[in-house]
């Protein structure tokens, strides 16, 4: 039985400082853990229930495997042994071979016009290798119409996944295309002016995924988005940093950048140095007295050639990853530490004015 609709709820991602979690005995783990309280839902002040990141598509396109990487830190290359999604379970996956626009059963109507109501962001996930485009498109459609009925605030986005399986001409046509397919769609329904959609090239298997994942949550976050962005824009100035990241560790997701140009090769050397901590903080990790320290407790700083790396944590949920070229350090160290502590102060008071 194939499955064409997961749901997800966003993960924990918590920021109170006051959880001492101690991780399981060989796992892989930042100083991060999963808590109740979320910043996510703690940021959404009209609504006691978390919000919702849905995602959606045709089978096969690629739901779950996003899912497992992203949130529960699976390789890509154990995607391949994944079963389908067969039912709803708390992540309300829901059964596929649901065309949402043709539903009956007044049970599953009612069910999904709940999680539309919840949701903020609806990803539709569309395979362009496989052979089903106008299916994917039509499906897209039909949810679009739907999710949008029922709430009108829901963000859409469509991941057109599986881009390592294409060349960067093919994805720029694809993209092409399906927005063309998609607004004509909408046109006639004339919806074109109210309804956005933004679309996104991804992969599991390279940081493209985490990137686009970091981009529709930090549309979750908007009230600090825009004094995180000026704390960074601070820091890297005053340091003379190339650029610098706010990452939540786990997901391994940034929610905040200064707002100089982003480019996908500095980002990915930044995940990888957040992976590469990760890793030797496993091997190295203290605990004294059965309390976490963080792997991140003090600055750890990597030189590679003429850059320098920096990563320091905030909290235990949050850590700040940045650039900078060896011939711009007349910023000494202890010049770096003491603005670090200048910028740990203010997102911790933006924090507490969001009640996060
Ligand atoms: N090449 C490539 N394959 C991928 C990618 N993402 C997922 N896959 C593969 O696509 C296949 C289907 O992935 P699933 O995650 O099970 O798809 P799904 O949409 O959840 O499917 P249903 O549960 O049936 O709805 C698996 O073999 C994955 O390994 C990707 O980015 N690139």
């Amino acid at each position: 039985m194939t499955h064409e609709v997961a749901t997800l709820e966003v993960p924990e991602w918590s920021i109170a400082a006051d959880t001492t979690l101690k991780p399981e005995p060989g796992s892989r783990q930042l100083s991060a853990s999963p808590s109740s309280a979320s910043l996510l839902s703690a940021n959404t002040s009209t609504c006691n229930n978390k919000p919702k990141i849905l995602l959606m598509g045709l089978s096969k396109s690629g739901k779950t495997s996003i899912r497992n990487v992203i949130f529960h830190k699976m390789s890509a290359n154990e995607t391949q042994f994944l079963d389908p999604t067969h039912k709803i379970d708390k992540l309300w996956d829901f059964p596929g071979k649901l065309d949402i626009s043709h539903l009956r059963d007044k049970e599953d109507t009612s069910t999904i016009e709940k999680i539309f109501e919840e949701a903020r962001v609806l990803i539709f996930v569309i395979d362009p290798v496989e052979e089903k485009h106008s299916i994917a498109i039509d499906r897209l459609h039909g949810t679009i119409l739907e999710a949008y009925k029922i709430n009108p605030k829901i963000k859409f986005e469509v991941f057109i996944h599986k881009s390592d399986s294409i060349n960067e001409d093919q994805k720029i046509d694809n993209i092409r295309e399906m927005t063309h397919r998609i607004n004509r769609k909408l046109m006639s329904a004339g919806l074109q002016d109210r309804i956005l959609i933004s679309f996104r090239t991804t992969s599991i298997y390279d940081h493209s995924i985490f990137e686009a994942m970091s981009i529709v949550c930090q549309q979750l976050l908007e009230n600090i988005l825009s004094p995180f962005e000026n704390i960074l824009n601070a820091f890297v100035s005053s340091n003379k940093m190339e650029k610098a990241f706010i990452f939540d560790l786990h997901p391994k997701i940034f929610i905040a950048t200064d707002s100089s140009t982003f480019d996908m090769p500095t980002y990915e050397l930044c995940c990888d140095m957040l992976d590469l901590i990760a890793d030797m903080g496993c091997i190295y990790q203290e605990y004294e007295g059965g309390e976490e320290r963080g792997v991140f407790s003090t600055c750890s700083v990597i030189k590679l050639n003429d850059t320098l790396l920096h990563l320091k944590q905030i909290n235990r949920h949050l850590a700040l990853v940045c650039i900078q070229m060896q011939q711009d350090t007349a910023c000494t160290q202890g010049i770096v530490d003491y603005n670090f502590q200048q910028l740990k102060h203010g997102i911790q008071e933006v924090l507490k004015v969001a009640n996060l």
